[in-house]
């Protein structure tokens, strides 16, 4: 999750929040973030909520003030961003930066709030939703450590490495990785692929229909009516991937090889349709880099008797954490 948070408000909105840094420092955005997120989720179980909301007391009373400490920190970053265009800086490439720049050409095209709403949408679209898949995709590799060895061999080759891992550090593995050698690697783009498959990181999703409609199974369905679809539930059906459809197998994704996309109708854990999952590519890229760096210089294990179970939320993190122990290859 820092990782991951670090990496989302560098692309951003550029900005260096350092919650990785060695020490692990508590990031207060970081934690109203949690906060906030878990709050809302707790709506969905509590009749009563919006009573609690205008008494302002309970979880409610939390909420605000967390919803305050999150919008403080966004409202920091665009008024420092404004001054920065102002004074004609135009160094910084982040996404605020270029939803301001539209501000130029067209003054207001985004309020304040709207940016805001821009930076919150980006973090919570890109931070839990990798991090939890790189847990997922460790534990799928602690139950099948030949598809580590597999990764293992592909970065090695694909980076030019040795089989020893003594002789490199971190940064020189790093520096070999480009897009072009990242998307070579069709063995752990499966890996991860598969993971996705069964451990979907938005498990079901919810849609409110804005007319009236019919399914083509010919369920008919009127404006305001809710409809979900569950990647969670089709990832796992055998109709859909046949007898072995609970086995964790990359080698269901290669041809000769190389990686076969599915259609997103099928594999729907980045959903399907004019409004796909904006950031697929960069989470496979950042997914990539980490897990064939950890890969490369590590072996994981489970510590014995941690019970690893999901836990529901919008999204789908782990109910206990995933306690591994780490040794070096
Ligand atoms: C494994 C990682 C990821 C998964 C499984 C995932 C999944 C999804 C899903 C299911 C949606 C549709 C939500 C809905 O409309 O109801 C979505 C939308 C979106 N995602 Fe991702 N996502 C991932 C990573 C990322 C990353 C890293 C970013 C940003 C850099 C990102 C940006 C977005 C954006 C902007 C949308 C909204 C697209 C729109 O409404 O037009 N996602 N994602």
């Amino acid at each position: 999750m820092r990782m991951t948070l670090d990496s989302i408000c560098q692309v951003g909105f550029g900005v260096s929040l350092g919650s990785l840094s060695p020490e692990l420092p508590d990031i207060p955005f970081a934690k109203a973030f949690d906060t906030v997120n878990e709050i809302i989720t707790s709506r969905f179980f509590n009749a009563f909520w919006r009573i609690e909301k205008a008494l302002n007391i309970g979880k409610e009373k939390i909420l605000k003030k967390e919803v305050g400490v999150l919008n403080s920190f966004t409202a920091n970053i665009i008024d420092q961003r404004s001054l920065e265009l102002q004074g004609n800086n135009r160094s910084k490439v982040d996404l605020l930066s270029r939803f301001m720049s539209y501000n130029d050409d067209e003054p207001d095209t985004f309020t304040d709030k709207e940016l805001r709403d821009a930076i919150l949408n980006f973090v919570i679209a890109g931070r839990d939703t990798s991090a939890i898949t790189l847990s997922w995709f460790i534990f799928c590799i602690c139950a099948h450590p030949h598809v580590a060895d597999m990764v293992f061999e592909e970065t090695k080759n694909v980076l030019g490495l040795q089989q020893s891992t003594w002789g490199y550090t971190f940064e020189e593995v790093a520096k070999r990785m480009s897009y072009e050698t990242i998307s070579t690697m069709h063995y752990l783009h499966a890996a991860l692929t598969e993971t996705l498959r069964l451990y979907p990181a938005v498990p079901r999703d919810g849609k409110v229909a804005a007319g009236d409609d019919t399914l083509p199974d010919g369920t008919r369905v009127k404006q305001g009516d809710r409809v979900s679809y569950v990647p969670y539930s089709m990832g796992r059906m055998e109709f859909i991937w046949g007898k072995d459809a609970l086995t964790y197998n990359p080698d269901r994704w290669l041809k000769d090889g190389v990686f076969q996309p599915e259609s997103p109708f099928k594999f729907s854990a980045f959903q399907a349709g004019p409004r796909i999952c904006l950031g697929r590519d960069s989470a496979y890229l950042q997914m990539k880099m980490t897990a064939a760096l950890l890969l490369y210089f590590f072996r994981f294990c489970i510590v014995p008797d941690h019970v690893v179970r999901y836990r529901v939320m919008l999204v789908m993190p782990m109910a206990n954490g995933l306690f591994v122990n780490v040794s070096p290859r």
